[in-house]
């Protein structure tokens, strides 16, 4: 049977996931994840419902203001992760018990928690334990070193955290390199393979994606445990659209 233009017959499907960061309300994308370095695209909903009329089966939603420390979007996120009929994946600021319930009382497919893996790992080691798949760990690094609290403080080596998250049966990593993020420079494949050869767990890629060849590039990594992608600044730059990148990563 002929095949479409994407990867390779008989690779499994790369997932992509848009991804609609909200700060002050609006959608946004950073640079590196610097707070002041935004770029508005106006309404969440809006942007988080455009993805879902291309295609999207996931979608990678952040509340950047409770990731900063900096307030929380929490009325504007339950009402985004509500109108959704796919999936979607919460971030930012899902950091103790009742952040973590309302998170979850969205109807979320998934959390991603940052800061908590790396400040409060028994609180981590619980949840865990009692959610299962729902929970994800973000492993946002700076080369070898995770980040905190906004990317703004260090929180370990990225390897040893690993192997303690799955000592503690964490389902999937959400890997970031901070260095990558929002610069549409490609994504650190080396790092991805790193951490796939360190963990028989799911990896899920973010940063730097900034074409399709970049989607294709991460595609090869499926078999290695590369199960999606993120990808923010390269969509809503109209690098290319939605519909593009969900047929150039399908076999
Ligand atoms: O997504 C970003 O651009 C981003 C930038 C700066 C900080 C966080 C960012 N995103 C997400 O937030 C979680 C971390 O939140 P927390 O530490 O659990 O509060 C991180 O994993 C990213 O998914």
């Amino acid at each position: 049977m002929p095949h479409s233009s994407g990867a390779p017959s008989g690779t499994p499907t790369l997932e992509l996931l848009p991804a609609v960061d909200v700060r002050d309300g609006q959608a946004v994308r950073l640079v590196h994840g610097e707070s002041g370095s935004e770029t508005s695209y106006g309404d969440p909903l809006q942007a988080a419902l455009s993805w879902q009329r291309s295609g999207a089966e996931w979608l990678h939603l952040v509340d950047l203001d409770a990731a900063f420390g900096t307030g929380d979007n929490r009325d504007r996120i339950a009402e985004v992760t509500g109108a959704m009929d796919i999936k979607v994946e919460l971030s930012g600021g899902i950091r103790d018990d009742a952040s973590l319930a309302a998170a979850l009382a969205t109807g979320c497919t998934r959390v991603n928690l940052g800061t908590a893996a790396l400040e409060t790992p028994e609180w981590v080691a619980k949840i865990i334990a009692e959610h299962g798949d729902r929970i994800a760990v973000g492993l946002d690094v700076r080369g070898r070193t995770l980040r905190g609290r906004g990317w703004t403080r260090d929180g370990g080596d990225l390897y040893e955290t690993l192997a303690r998250l799955d000592s503690e049966g964490c389902a999937r990593y959400v890997v970031t390199d901070i260095n990558k993020d929002g610069t549409l420079q490609g994504p650190n494949l080396e790092l991805l393979r790193g951490v796939c050869a360190a963990t028989d767990r799911p990896v899920v890629a973010s940063g730097g994606v900034s074409s399709l060849d970049d989607l294709r590039a991460i595609a090869t990594l499926v078999p290695e445990g590369v199960e999606g992608a993120i990808v923010g600044k390269a969509l809503y730059a109209r690098a290319f659209t939605l519909e593009e990148a969900l047929e150039a990563v399908s076999p």
